[in-house]
């Protein structure tokens, strides 16, 4: 088992935000996690890099536990795309792909071949050497993605991926992640393309993992008004959306 969450919570002073998750993903799949606004997905997620604290439960990756890693050999196998407006401070695209880069230490002509080969898949050649100040809100994300790609941890860790990014590079990147057979934990709002590229989903709710499967399984109709409060059915991979309730 690639990545293995048992019995998982996190509490923040006394609240807790997450209780008792357990997963686990297989080598090679792509599982997703879901859920309304504050249900826990990102805290979860902040676990896996280092950004959280675990209050109890384990997390186990290739089943070596993470506190037996070392933080960099760790971020090395275990890379993470996350919701941030990091200070940008002059660097350009290049500085950034290369600075995600460093950790694994690559002769200088390895490095530029997987900092341009990312940056192109992104469509950000042409903008690789501008201040990633001056990107919108889309190429910037493109840019952070980039950054992991050319990394290309063995399990990915995305919190809201398709953030910002136009229908065209969502399905551009999560192909090429889908294409690469990485271990991937992400969570996404957009159930269309949970649908599409996850193995298995979990639905969290007020910190707890209360529904968990296939998609098509997971998003019935009576879910989606129970968690979403959204009349909506899935035809295939077709949402059809009635409206809120
Ligand atoms: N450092 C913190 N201090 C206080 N509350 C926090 C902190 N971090 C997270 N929370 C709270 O924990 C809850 C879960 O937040 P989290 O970001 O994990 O939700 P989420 O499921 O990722 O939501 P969204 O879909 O809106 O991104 C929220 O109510 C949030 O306000």
């Amino acid at each position: 088992m690639a990545l293995r969450i048992q019995d998982l919570s996190v509490n923040i002073g006394k609240t807790p935000y997450v209780q008792g998750a357990s997963l686990s993903v297989p080598t090679g799949q792509i599982h997703g996690l879901l859920g309304p606004n504050g249900a826990g997905k990102t805290t979860l997620l902040r676990t896996l890099y280092h950004a959280a604290t675990a209050s109890t439960g384990t997390i186990h990756a290739f089943d070596r536990a993470i506190t037996d890693y070392s933080p960099y050999e760790w971020a090395k196998r275990v890379g993470a795309l996350v919701q941030s407006s990091g200070l940008l401070a002059g660097l350009t695209p290049q500085d950034i792909v290369e600075i995600g880069l460093s950790i694994l230490e690559l002769d200088k002509s390895e490095l530029i071949d997987r900092r341009d080969d990312a940056l192109a898949l992104a469509g950000l050649t042409d903008k690789a050497t501008q201040p990633a100040s001056n990107l919108s809100g889309g190429e910037l994300q493109r840019c952070y993605f980039a950054q992991l790609l050319a990394c290309d941890p063995e399990i990915y860790i995305l919190d809201e991926p398709t953030n910002h990014l136009d229908l065209h590079y969502q399905l551009v990147l999560l192909d090429e992640v889908k294409r690469r057979g990485r271990t991937v934990l992400m969570t996404l709002h957009d159930l269309s393309l949970a649908m599409r590229y996850c193995n298995t989903v979990y639905l969290m709710s007020q910190g707890q993992i209360v529904g968990r499967g296939a998609p098509q399984h997971v998003l019935t109709r009576e879910i989606l008004m129970q968690y979403y409060q959204v009349d909506g059915q899935f035809h295939g991979a077709a949402l059809t959306l009635q409206g809120p309730v």
